[in-house]
């Protein structure tokens, strides 16, 4: 059983097809990225995993449940970083995480021993008195993730989350969610930047809402390097990400 599986997903706003008959699985242990240039489908396809849209046409399924019958039990699956910041700035770093532990029904000592775990995967210990507001973007971002793990999700959804970062804490970033496929999560990670791929994660190439690969990295590079094999299978000049 993979641990998210998306079988035949369309969708359509009005009369443009956004997804097109899109197909993949996914384990868990592994760091997966969706690369897709801007207007491919990576956004309309998160909205569809966290069921902010519904699916009308195929099916998904985290970890063995369906998200259309098992609405609950497949999203209590998933950690979610959205593209858009969403703290409240003026709660501390542990308030902000006591509060998310207490809307997933978490509360006393798992939700202080979730919140702990969470804190230490991602570096933020000592930062957990801190109000949200005195944060760099970078530990911001960790934050966030933090919190997305709490309720010990399977599957961790991250779309463009570095956007806005400079370069040395994006690399930071990129590299401490690497870290949590290394522990054991699937890592489903959206973004037009390929330099945020490493040589031995799998891609899910993207471009006007097909797939138009799912491999390795190295293999989809070939003898030569990711970002020519994006280029030439897309058509498109990435954007330069320095
Ligand atoms: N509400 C909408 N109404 C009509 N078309 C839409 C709507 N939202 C997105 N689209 C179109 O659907 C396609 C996929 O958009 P989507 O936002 O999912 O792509 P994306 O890969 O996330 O791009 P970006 O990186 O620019 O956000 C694009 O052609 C887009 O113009």
């Amino acid at each position: 059983m993979s641990t998210l599986s998306v079988q035949n997903v369309t969708y359509r706003y009005g009369a443009k097809t956004a997804l097109d008959d899109v197909s993949f699985e996914l384990e868990k242990g592994r760091f997966c990225a969706l690369l897709g240039p801007n207007g491919a489908g990576k956004s309309t396809l998160f909205s569809l995993l966290t069921r902010l849209f519904v699916t009308k046409q195929g099916t998904i399924s985290v970890a063995g449940h369906d998200l259309a019958r098992e609405p609950r039990a497949a999203l209590a699956k998933i950690g979610v970083v959205f593209q858009q910041q969403t703290l409240d700035l003026d709660m501390s770093v542990v308030q902000n995480l006591r509060y998310f532990a207490a809307l997933q029904g978490l509360s006393g000592r798992a939700a202080q021993r979730n919140i702990d775990a969470a804190l230490d995967r991602l570096s933020m210990r000592e930062r957990a008195k801190e109000k949200a507001r005195s944060l760099n973007g970078g530990h911001r971002r960790r934050m966030e993730i933090a919190r997305a793990l709490i309720h010990e999700p399977e599957v961790l959804l991250l779309d463009e989350a570095t956007v806005g970062l400079d370069t040395a804490t994006r690399q930071a970033i990129t590299q401490h969610v690497h870290d949590l496929a290394d522990d054991g999560l699937l890592v489903f990670w959206a973004t037009h930047l390929v330099d945020e791929i490493q040589d031995n994660d799998d891609v899910v190439v993207l471009h006007k809402g097909r797939i138009l690969a799912h491999d390795n990295a190295r293999k989809i590079a070939r003898d030569g390097t990711l970002i020519d094999a994006f280029m030439h299978m897309t058509d498109t000049t990435p954007e330069p990400s320095l």
